[in-house]
C-alpha cells in the first residue's frame, strides 16, 4: 500500500472555453477566489484555479492540437471531470512505487502549475480515474 499519499491538491476539469468556466463558478456557483488564467505549454493547457475551502478545481483548456486533453474535449465537447490530483512528499519515490506495481505512468515527471514535480497514472490502472501525482510543495512540508 502507498504509505505516502496525501492531501487532494485539486479537481481537473477540461473545459472548451476557461473564461465560460469562469462564469459559471463565479456566478452560478458562487466562487470568490479565481486565479488569473495562465498558458502552460509544458502540459499543453490553460489554467485557472478556481478556491474551494479544501481544495481546488483547476479548469484546463486545450492550448493547441497537441494538447493531451484534445481527445477528451474532442469526445466530451462540453467538457467534464478530467482528473484528480493527489499531493506526495517525495516525487521520485512515489513515481518508483508506482512503476513497480505495474501501473502505466505517462510520460517522465514534468513541472506542474504549481512549480512542483507532477506524473499521471494511466486511468486503466486507477479505477477510471486520470490520476496526477503531485510534489507538495516546499513551503508546506
Ligand atoms: C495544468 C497542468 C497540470 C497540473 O499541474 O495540474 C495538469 O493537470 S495537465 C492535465 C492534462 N494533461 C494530461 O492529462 C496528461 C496525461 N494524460 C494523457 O496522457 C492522456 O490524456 C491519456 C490519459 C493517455 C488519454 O489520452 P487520449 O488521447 O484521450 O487517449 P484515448 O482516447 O485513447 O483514451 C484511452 C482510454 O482512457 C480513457 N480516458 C481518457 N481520458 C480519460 C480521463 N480523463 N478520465 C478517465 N478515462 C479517460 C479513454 O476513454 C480510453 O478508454 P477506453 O475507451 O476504455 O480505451
Ligand atoms: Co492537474
Amino acid at each position: 500500500m502507498v504509505n505516502t499519499l496525501g492531501r487532494l491538491n485539486h479537481v481537473g476539469v477540461a473545459t472548451p472555453s476557461i473564461g465560460d468556466s469562469i462564469a459559471f463558478y463565479r456566478d452560478v456557483m458562487g466562487a470568490t477566489t479565481i486565479h488569473a488564467a495562465f498558458d502552460l505549454p509544458v502540459q499543453g493547457v490553460r489554467v485557472c484555479f478556481v478556491d474551494m475551502p479544501n481544495t481546488q478545481i483547476e479548469l484546463i483548456e486545450p492550448l493547441g492540437e497537441d494538447s493531451p486533453i484534445a481527445a477528451f474535449i474532442a469526445k466530451n465537447p462540453a467538457g467534464g471531470q478530467h482528473h484528480l490530483c493527489y499531493e506526495v512528499p517525495d516525487i521520485e519515490e512515489a513515481l518508483a512505487w508506482f512503476r513497480a506495481k505495474g501501473a502505466r505512468v505517462l510520460g517522465e515527471p514534468r513541472t506542474g502549475a504549481h512549480g512542483t514535480p507532477i506524473f499521471f497514472v494511466h486511468p486503466r490502472d486507477m479505477g477510471g480515474v486520470l490520476t496526477e501525482i503531485m510534489e507538495t510543495p516546499r513551503e508546506q512540508h
